[in-house]
């Protein structure tokens, strides 16, 4: 389904659920909380926190039998699936255990069947390296593998580069039927530009219309990964999944780091939980980290004692402990996730440490007004936003002031798809009830007297009769469109209606054609990808990135 009539199906249901009236909407809102914090303590509660720390002795398990890899593919070619049946396979979740999907954890990845965020799990396997299959033989041994499943939508391709900081390798997986698409390359280079080992799965085999040799022939062609290295599986039959974590532990590197020195990691994600306050996502590059232990941030300078350390197992399993090549999560009292900067180097306190490179802030492509659909809920809608950035740290937000619609905020997404999400998680999650407005881009303009000023909202354009505007500059991104070769006609024309500039043009396998533009962002934004799937029957995919 197009990205902007996904858009309008939302903002319909949006406006039905405003038409309800709002005891019901916070009677909802209290039921889904409390059904969430009883199933949280449920599952906390089965085991004592004792018992628990001393289960899993991580000391067993030096950086040789760690193996940190990610799931990458294009939106829908069955990452989570994927990740279900591995983490039924080592036993860290029951097989049918009800809940498909089970790292897509927020209700809007369950009602629209997508991954937003990242999550991490921690896995035990035996391995045994003579068989190359596993468990009840003799010479096993048993490995730690942290899979980090991730999203497949463009908008959310800052969440893929982050998670691979915290790896070695990926699974790229890819459908067997539809090939490789747009998010395959993209991610791919990810991979590789960050020199990972990278294990081609071809999913999906079961399909009628599988035709995993074509596939092959792709990924030798474009990637120049051999057929050979494939593995070929479905997630849904359990065909060929017994290949993947051998391939995992035989493929992947250990994670480097030095284990004597003192503790260095890296702070990957943050969120805030109303029992434990903010819950940081750390891979420990060099060292130990005990709780108890003190610990300062490169970006902020303050310190914080370790209060609670442990693995994601697949929920948090407190261990007392952390060691080099580990991934889990940390609290330590900081207040508000904007103290857990994402990508800061987090290290012993009092010790001297080489920060770590960290990530590119994340670029906001578009930006939207949100107000309160009734005046008077300024206040809690302020609360719902502060709330709700401290889960997604990639919107900014300022406030802004309209005529007609009076106080509200500014916020800047990702894309439009993560605009749409952040709308629809303010609504399901805190019961906030919002106007938003048009979504625009951000303009830079250049006055005569040399100044320059980047415009989020075009009301916002000072007019100043001394200055003169002599230059605007609008953002443009590259897009990658992958098709079957009929359509390459009426997607040219497409482009070049929309002002688009061809950079690339050329041939995946005989049936499929690769073209990268340069194109208006403004253009995108409007309904590019909704008339891209109509002229070409819903084949073609398509992925973005900054052209800066
Ligand atoms: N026939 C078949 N269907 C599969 C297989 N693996 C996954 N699917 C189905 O494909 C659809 C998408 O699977 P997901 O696991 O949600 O895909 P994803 O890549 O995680 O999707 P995003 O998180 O949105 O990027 C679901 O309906 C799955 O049931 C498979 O091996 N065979």
């Amino acid at each position: 389904m197009g990205l902007i009539s996904r858009f309008s199906r939302t903002r319909k249901f949006i406006n039905q659920i405003r038409t309800l009236n709002s005891p019901l909407i916070s009677s909802i809102r209290s039921n889904n909380a409390l059904e969430c914090r009883l199933r949280w303590t449920s599952s906390y509660c089965s085991k004592s926190r004792s018992q628990r720390d001393n289960d899993i002795d991580l000391s067993q398990f030096p950086a040789e039998r760690i193996r940190n890899f990610s799931i990458i593919a294009h939106v829908d070619h069955g990452k989570s699936t994927l990740a279900d049946r591995l983490l039924e396979l080592t036993h860290t979740i029951r097989k049918g255990h009800g809940q498909p999907q089970y790292l897509d954890k927020l209700q809007v990845e369950r009602e629209r069947g997508i991954t937003v965020k990242a999550q991490t799990a921690t896995m035990f396997y035996k391995h045994n390296p003579h068989t190359a299959t596993s468990e009840s033989t003799e010479d096993t041994s048993t490995f730690l593998l942290n899979l980090i499943d991730t999203p497949g939508h463009v908008d959310f391709s800052y969440e893929v580069s982050r998670s691979l900081a915290a790896c070695q390798g990926v699974l790229l997986v890819v459908d067997a039927a539809q090939g490789v698409q747009a998010q395959t390359v993209a991610n791919f280079y990810l991979a590789f530009e960050s020199n990972l080992s990278i294990i081609p799965v071809i999913n999906k085999i079961d399909q009628p219309t599988a035709d995993p040799d074509r596939v092959m022939s792709q990924l030798k062609s474009m990637f120049d990964l051999e057929p050979k290295d494939a593995l070929l599986t479905s997630a849904k039959t359990g065909q060929g999944l017994e290949q993947i974590l051998p391939a995992v532990i035989e493929r992947i590197p250990p994670p480097p780091g030095k284990f004597g020195s003192p503790a260095r990691m890296l702070l990957l994600d943050s969120y805030y939980d109303e029992y434990k306050g903010v819950i940081c996502h750390v891979a420990i590059v060099d060292g130990t980290l005990h709780k108890g232990e003190k610990i300062s941030s490169v970006a902020t300078g303050q310190t914080y004692e370790v209060s609670d350390i442990g693995i994601m197992h697949p929920e948090l399993v407190p261990t007392g402990v952390l060691f080099t090549g580990q991934v889990g999560y940390m609290v330590s009292g900081m207040r508000s996730t904007k103290e857990a900067r994402i990508g800061d180097t987090l290290f012993h306190a009092r010790s001297v440490v080489e920060p770590l490179p960290g990530f590119k802030p994340a670029k906001h492509m578009v930006f939207s007004g949100l107000y309160p659909a009734d005046g008077s809920d300024f206040e809690a809608l302020s609360n719902a936003i502060e709330r709700l950035t401290c889960n997604d740290a990639s919107v900014c937000v300022s406030k802004e002031t309209s005529m007609a619609l009076g106080l509200g905020f500014r916020c800047g997404f990702l894309g439009l798809l993560h605009m749409d999400v952040f709308h629809q998680r303010l609504e399901q999650e805190y019961g906030a009830r919002i106007i938003s407005t048009v979504p625009t881009v951000p303009y830079i303009f250049e006055y005569s007297d040399g100044s320059k000023i980047e415009v989020q909202n075009p009301a916002s354009l000072p007019s100043d009769p001394k200055k003169r505007v002599t230059a605007c500059w609008e953002p443009t991104v590259v897009a990658t469109i992958i098709i079957p070769s009929e359509y390459i006609g009426p997607v040219m024309t497409l482009c070049s209606d929309r002002r688009g500039v061809q950079l690339d043009y050329s041939f995946i396998d005989s049936q499929r054609a690769l073209m990268k533009y340069r194109l208006p962002l403004r253009e995108m934004v409007v309904d590019f990808y909704d008339q891209l799937k109509t002229i070409t029957s819903g084949y073609a995919t398509f992925d973005y990135e900054d052209s800066e």
